[in-house]
């Protein structure tokens, strides 16, 4: 069939075959190894100015949902943290399992999460987000991991747009939202150079993992679980298990500010 996925026959274990890159030498995600970890003292704080009136609309890509920003000014960014230079917030989307046992694509010290937000931020070093995806410090992509605990009433706007967005190619206005209000109270975070986890697989990404986690709660995963990663003239196929496994470091490590 055509167009790469997520199921046995289209999965990241095939993805090599349109995508060779799928085994290049910085590959995402990884598990990342906390005590192979280095202090950085030229790490600084990651700064993320979010502006809501960006947020344009929720859509259901066929892979993931994601919330799409208008990227035309620098009104949300994304400045110092590991990079250099202003990046520009493009969308965010998540990441899930088909049961709470699995779900992220980064894993620490071989530990899953449920699901995991990326926020995908691009380089105004250069003309275009379609410009910057394919070059080695085009994208940064800020991951936060999600944890089963109590409800996240933040998750709720989210999660209410869900029943417009159910199938594939499906999309609603999701104006005013402050993507800050998903974020950890702290900011500290492993970086390490990689890829997107996704074809095209470019190795264009400044990963920012988040060391906290937010919370989600089982009955709010049910609710992820329902989208599907179908049209709705095709046969339903509900859209989980919709990650990459950790790739292989090939020399590479993570790093964070001292403590
Ligand atoms: C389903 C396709 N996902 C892609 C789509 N984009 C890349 C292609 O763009 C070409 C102009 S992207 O830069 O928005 C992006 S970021 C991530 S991830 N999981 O690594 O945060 C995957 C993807
Ligand atoms: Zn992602």
């Amino acid at each position: 069939s055509n167009g790469w996925g997520y199921a046995d026959h289209n999965g990241p274990e095939k993805w090599c075959d349109n995508f060779p890159i799928a085994n290049g030498p910085r590959q995402s995600p990884i598990d990342i190894q906390t005590s192979g970890a280095s202090y950085d003292e030229s790490l600084k704080a990651l700064k993320l100015q979010y502006d809501p009136s960006t947020s344009l609309d929720i859509l259901n890509n066929g892979h993931s949902f994601q919330v799409t920003f208008a990227d035309d000014d620098d009104s949300s960014t994304l400045t110092e943290g590991p990079i250099s230079g202003k990046y520009r917030l493009k969308q965010f989307h998540f990441h899930w399992g088909a049961s709470d046992d699995k779900g992220s694509e980064h894993t620490v010290d071989g530990k899953c999460y449920p699901a995991e937000l990326h926020l995908v931020h691009w380089n105004t070093e250069y003309p275009s987000f379609g410009e910057a995806a394919s070059k080695p410090d085009g994208l940064a992509v800020v991951g936060v991991f999600l944890e089963i605990g109590a409800d996240n009433p933040n998750l709720q706007k989210l999660l209410d747009a869900m029943d417009a967005i159910k199938c594939k190619g499906t999309q609603t206005s999701f104006t005013n939202f402050d993507p800050t209000i998903l974020l950890p109270e702290s900011l500290d975070y492993w970086t390490y150079l990689g890829s997107l986890t996704t074809p095209p697989l470019h190795e264009s990404v400044t990963w920012i993992v988040c060391k906290q986690s937010i919370s989600v709660s089982s009955d709010q995963m049910k609710k992820f679980r329902s989208l599907l990663f179908t049209a709705d003239d095709e046969e339903a196929c509900c859209m989980v298990n919709n990650y990459r496994p950790p790739q292989p470091l090939k020399g590479r490590y993570a790093s964070a500010r001292p403590p």
